[in-house]
This record gives structure tokens, C-alpha cells and sequence, in this order.
């Protein structure tokens, strides 16, 4: 069974009249990787803040690990481990240096914490830059000091906002897949993040923020098998009289700028949909299409057209 380890009820901050947090409740697990996905200023980094202890609340409660952070945020700076939006500042410190100090002023003992910030930094492909301070390194591999500065002593709860900002593919996919590992040691991680693509991928749930709310919380799982079901179709139109035929239908989406008809099928009519298409691509009405199965980027669209 999930264990409850941060309990989030009716949580509210406002910054004079402009409310941030609008009554969330909200319960994450252990074991979980979890996506916080929206448009900028809908509150996600006031959010993470909030959780960690860096913004105090107007009001709600938020239990993590059975202990109330909200009377006693020093309390969740101890029980969270954070990664921040922006980089950290560490000029003239090395990247060893960096990860180092803060595992010793996390309390680990030396001979643990060479052992684990070596393993990070291999496992992360930094190593070669370890000896680099913080000025010479770039704005991808301050990311990556700065993430392993928040996993070095695997947390149990851990928060970052937009990690992989900046950061290669490659080492995307590590940062990724080291985060799959510490879930599936028990870790709660919560991430901000605007790339859809990685929280289907490797998230195991997002919650979708907008003006302050939870407006859907969302377990990736149930997407993979509903679209199954479902499949999307863009095509770039030539001849917009075609859409004539199509606009009353609801599930047809066009976007005028860019002359994109886009709608869902089910597996019974792909076919139909499919022998169109061609037949429209020889008359020349249309100048290119995609189908595709239906994702994330689908499902934040619609949201956003609703
Ligand atoms: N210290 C502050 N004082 C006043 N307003 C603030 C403060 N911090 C955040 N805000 C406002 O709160 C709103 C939410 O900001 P927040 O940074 O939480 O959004 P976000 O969803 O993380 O955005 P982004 O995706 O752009 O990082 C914004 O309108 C922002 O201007």
C-alpha cells in the first residue's frame, strides 16, 4: 500500500490582492515522482516554496511525515531537500566542493559522503569537471551541481523546480532516471517542470496548476491507456474550405495562424480518417499530416482551449 508522507489541506498565500495559492489539498506518496505542470505565474514555484518552508502560508495545513511545517517551517527545511528555480551560487567553489559541503552540513558522516558524491558525479557524467569552480562552468552543468547537491544524502522528500533547464539530453535522462531510482527506494519527488514530453515520460503523475488551483491531478498511467483508444490527427491544411465539412463537428480544433485542423479518432474510424487524408493529399488540400497517439501536449492543449 502508498504511504501518505506530505499532506496538503486547504493551503492559501496571497501577495497583497493576488491570491497564489488558491485552497489546494493535495496528498503525495511515497515511492511517487510527481510533475507540477502550468503556465508561468499560475503558482507552482510558490507552491514548491510553500512545501519547503521558503514561503510561510496565509492559511491550510501541511503535514510531511506526520509533522505540521506550516507552525514550524524550520521543520520542513530539515524534512525537504530542494533543488531551486535558479542557479545556485557557488563562485569559486568546485563542483566537489559544492555537493560536499552540503552533504557535511546535512549531517553525513566524510567517508559516506566521498563515496556518494563520487558515485553522483559519475553516474550524472560530471566528474571530469569536478575540480572546476563555479564561474568557469556552464549554465547546464551549474544545474546538474546544484541537483546533485540536493540528492547527495538521499532525501526521503525532495522538491526541484525545473531541473533540467538547460541541462543535454543525455544528461536529462540521467537526472531522470537517478530520481526513478531514489522513488523506488521510497522517496516522495515533486518537480515544476514545462517539459511534457519528460513528465509523460517519466513522471508517474502531474497535477495541472492554474491561477493558484489544482485543476487536475492526473496519474500518467490512465493517459497511456485511454489513448489506446484515442488518436490525434494534425494535418496542415491547403484548401481551408475543408474545414467547411468539419467545423461543426466539436472535437475538431483549428488554428487559423497556422492552418492546423486537429481532432481525435477512435481505432474503429482510423482507417476512414486515413483513406481521406491520402485522398486529400493528392488533390493537393492539404500539405502535410500526422497521427499520433494521444499525449500529454494533447491533453494540455485541451485544457487550454476549454
Ligand atoms: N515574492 C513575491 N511577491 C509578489 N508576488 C509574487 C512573489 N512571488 C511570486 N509572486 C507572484 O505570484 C504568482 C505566481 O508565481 P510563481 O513563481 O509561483 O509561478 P510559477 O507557476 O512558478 O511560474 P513560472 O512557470 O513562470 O516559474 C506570479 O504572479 C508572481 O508574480
Amino acid at each position: 500500500m502508498k504511504k501518505e508522507t506530505i499532506i496538503v489541506k486547504n493551503l492559501k498565500k496571497a501577495y497583497g490582492t493576488k491570491i497564489v495559492t488558491d485552497d489546494v489539498s493535495v496528498t503525495f506518496y511515497s515511492g511517487e515522482i510527481v510533475s507540477l505542470v502550468g503556465h508561468n505565474g499560475a503558482g507552482k514555484t510558490t507552491f514548491l516554496n510553500q512545501l519547503n518552508g521558503t514561503v510561510s502560508s496565509d492559511s491550510g495545513t501541511v503535514y510531511i511525515h506526520g509533522v505540521d511545517i506550516t507552525n514550524h517551517p524550520n521543520r520542513a527545511r530539515e524534512l525537504v531537500s530542494s533543488m531551486p528555480q535558479f542557479q545556485v551560487p557557488i563562485k569559486g567553489v568546485t563542483i566537489k566542493e559544492a555537493i560536499e559541503c552540503i552533504g557535511l552540513l546535512k549531517g553525513m558522516k566524510k567517508s559516506e559522503l566521498n563515496k556518494s558524491s563520487k558515485q553522483l558525479m559519475d553516474y550524472l557524467a560530471i566528474e571530469k569537471w569536478q575540480s572546476t569552480t563555479g564561474e568557469k562552468l556552464s549554465g547546464g552543468l551549474q544545474r546538474l551541481t546544484s541537483f546533485a547537491m540536493t540528492v547527495v544524502d538521499t532525501p526521503s522528500i525532495i522538491v526541484l523546480d525545473e531541473p533540467t533547464n538547460d541541462v543535454d539530453p543525455f544528461r536529462r535522462t540521467l537526472m531522470w532516471r537517478y530520481l526513478r531510482i531514489l522513488a523506488n527506494n521510497g522517496a516522495t519527488v515533486i518537480i515544476v517542470t514545462h517539459n511534457l514530453f519528460e513528465v509523460e515520460r517519466y513522471s508517474d503523475r502531474y497535477l495541472m496548476i492554474d491561477r493558484g488551483k489544482i485543476q487536475k491531478d492526473v496519474n500518467v498511467s490512465d493517459i497511456k491507456k485511454e489513448r489506446h483508444i484515442l488518436h490525434q490527427v494534425s494535418i496542415l491544411l491547403a484548401d481551408e474550405s475543408l474545414l467547411d465539412n468539419y467545423s461543426h463537428q466539436t472535437s475538431v480544433r483549428y488554428d487559423k495562424f497556422e492552418k492546423r485542423m486537429s481532432f481525435s479518432v477512435e481505432d474503429n474510424q482510423l482507417q476512414r480518417t486515413l483513406s481521406l487524408i491520402l485522398e486529400w493529399l493528392r488533390e493537393d488540400k492539404i500539405i502535410s499530416y500526422d497521427i499520433k497517439l494521444k499525449s500529454l501536449s494533447d491533453d494540455y492543449e485541451e485544457y487550454i482551449d476549454e
